[in-house]
């Protein structure tokens, strides 16, 4: 290779290429005006590379008609003969090298690789396919022996209306069908088991199928499309529904549906047909791929399960947004009576073209590897109430090395205590609203007269501190937040049942009013009732975004619970949009 490399062809580019050349001189004559990209041209074609590239062509399109045999098979074996024989011979400074040669690992291996190519050891072994000729119709067919344990064919099958013949629909990735090699979409399916199954219903057939013990022979026509070898894509999804093919009337055939969780991360290793898709759940140990709806036709589906819903009395209502975006200074999602220690509640920008039904089904994930002194952002999300500020503080408290909260802006005038950039920014309403205007704040809102915001320069400022940023902001505010720059890790703080709730919020215990001084709030069994209903709102809408979800029900157990999960953030890798990573 190097040799065809380095051998340029003497006296010019090739004939070919000369015409290209003489052809782009000829277009640069007329001032067409892209000079700039007929210098890169003719640098392409008169390029060493592209000139040793030809000639590699051409060396290797002239050898096509000769058919290369390999001079031995067994050269290693004939290393070794050599070897023994030499062994025999006075050991002159010739023998002694020809030996070491001869027990050197290098030269052992490329005699060994050289035998594997001679014998094409490196093409798995399978059992050839014995066609025979059909005697009632004259057509090859191929018989193939399926060897199984207890694990589905991995195939489907439909009926031909117009032949009235059942043939292979679709041939499932890492199943037993797949891993033949044999069995091809639109093969003819004669028999199975010696069983002749022309003319009868699919079913009788996967009667048969189900009901066979062992091994399974098959009598199949090939089918006359070319089969062609899918390689598997390496498309990673997290779906955004919980999906059960039982329940499923439009899927082809139930049994080789995959349910899958909403949350869950799937591996798409065949999307040739659109509606579709072949996956498996990432980590299943089990290779055999399954059916599952492509994200258009999942779309579809839901865009009609939400128009029938609405015509059918508002089963499957829009979103309710109303509540959230009316809300009033104290972040309660709907109007609930300010708190005395809330100051801020904050908007963000533009939020309609989020909040919206939109159907989100599958969204593309890649893996993100942890990067040391860079952390993720914990952004913990809930109704007002469900602890979010309670764990927050736990957090910063068990490590303010580590852990570190975001220093709001204000446009309030700072008060003689107050120090610039300790509790707030202080900056004018004007800079203030510049600011909003550039959309440099994740969340802000008015109290009193006075704008607040949390910006994402105090957010990367505290990346770039290396320290894990930790933020309780409303949820309208993920829209800004999710970004390929801070990459934040969103966690549902999810309240308990209502019986819990009462047991753990209703009545304060000693512990709880006096635990790091802070006095602990107490709820009506109302207020509880309502933190049960925004939970649920706040989950319809923005449940696609959570990384994960935490039941604040035994707040000890629940802290241990959030420190394993920053801990696993910081050092395991998790699944992230591609966009993040690309
Ligand atoms: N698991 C728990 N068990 C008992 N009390 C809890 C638990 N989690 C939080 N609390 C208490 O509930 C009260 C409300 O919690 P917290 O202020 O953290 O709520 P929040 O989600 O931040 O909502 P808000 O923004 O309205 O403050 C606090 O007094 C807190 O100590």
């Amino acid at each position: 290779m190097p040799a065809a490399v380095n051998n340029t062809r003497q006296g010019g580019p090739e004939p070919g290429v000369q015409r290209l050349l003489k052809s782009l001189d000829q277009i640069s004559s007329r001032g067409t005006g892209k000079e700039k990209d007929l210098m890169f041209l003719r640098g392409m074609f008169q390029s060493q590379d592209l000139q040793a590239l030809l000639q590699v062509h051409h060396k290797v399109s002239s050898q096509e008609h000769l058919d290369l045999k390999p001079m031995a098979r067994n050269s290693f074996q004939i290393a070794a003969q050599v070897y023994d024989e030499l062994r025999t011979h006075p050991l002159t400074s010739e023998v002694r090298q020809l030996l070491d040669l001869l027990l050197s690992p290098h030269f052992k291996a490329l005699l060994t690789a050289q035998d594997k190519v001679a014998c094409q050891d490196y093409v798995p072994q399978l059992p050839s396919i014995p066609h025979e000729v059909d005697e009632d119709e004259n057509r090859a067919v191929k018989i193939v022996r399926i060897m199984r344990k207890n694990d589905p064919l991995g195939a489907t099958i439909r009926l031909n209306e117009e032949t009235g013949m059942i043939y292979v629909a679709r041939v499932m990735m890492g199943g037993a069908a797949d891993r033949s090699g044999s069995i091809h979409v639109g093969d003819e399916v004669h028999e199975v088991n010696g069983i002749n199954v022309r003319g009868r219903d699919p079913d009788d057939v996967v009667q048969i199928l189900a009901a066979a013990q062992g091994p399974i022979t098959l009598k199949l026509v090939p089918s006359n499309v070319d089969s062609k070898i899918y390689r598997e894509s390496r498309v990673r999804m997290r779906a955004h529904f919980n999906y059960d093919p039982f329940k499923d009337t439009l899927i082809p055939c139930r049994e080789a549906g995959l349910p899958f969780k909403k949350g869950d991360i799937l591996h798409i290793v065949d999307q040739t047909d659109l509606n579709w898709w072949q996956a498996r759940r990432e980590g299943d140990k089990n290779m055999r791929a399954g059916l599952i709806p492509g994200k258009q036709l999942q779309e579809r589906k839901e865009a009609m399960r939400r128009t029938v819903g609405t015509l059918d009395g508002g089963l499957y209502r829009e979103r309710e947004n109303k509540g959230i975006r009316s809300s009033t200074m104290n972040g309660s999602l709907d109007g609930r009576k300010a708190r005395k220690t809330k100051k801020i509640m904050y908007q963000s920008e533009n939020s309609s073209d989020f909040d919206n039904a939109e159907i989100i089904t599958y969204e593309e994930v890649e893996k993100y590897y942890p990067e040391s002194g860079r952390y993720r952002p914990i952004v913990l999300i809930g109704p007002p109430g469900a602890g979010r500020n309670e764990l927050k503080r736990r957090l910063i408290t068990s490590n303010p090395e580590h852990f570190s909260a975001t220093i709001p802006h204000t446009s309030r005038s700072k008060k003689p205590s107050e120090v610039d950039g300790k509790e707030y920014y202080f900056v004018s309403r004007t800079e203030m609203d510049r600011r909003i205007a550039e959309r440099r704040f994740v969340e802000y809102g008015e109290y009193k007269g006075n704008l607040y915001g949390t910006s994402i320069e105090s957010i990367t400022s505290a990346l770039n501190a290396g320290k894990v940023c930790v933020l309780t902001p409303h949820p309208q505010a993920l829209k800004m937040l999710r970004s390929a720059e801070l990459k934040p890790y969103v966690i549902f703080i999810k309240p308990p049942s209502i019986e819990r709730l009462r047991d753990t919020r209703l009545v304060p215990t000693t512990k709880g009013n006096t635990d790091n001084g802070m006095i602990q709030k107490t709820f009506s069994d109302e207020e509880l009732h309502e933190m049960i209903l925004n939970a649920s709102k706040i989950e319809e809408n923005y449940s696609h975004f959570f990384d994960k979800t935490i039941v604040n029900d035994e707040l000890t157990t629940v802290f241990t619970e959030l420190c394993a999960a920053v801990y696993r953030i910081e050092h395991e890798p998790q699944w992230v949009p591609i966009s993040w990573v690309r």
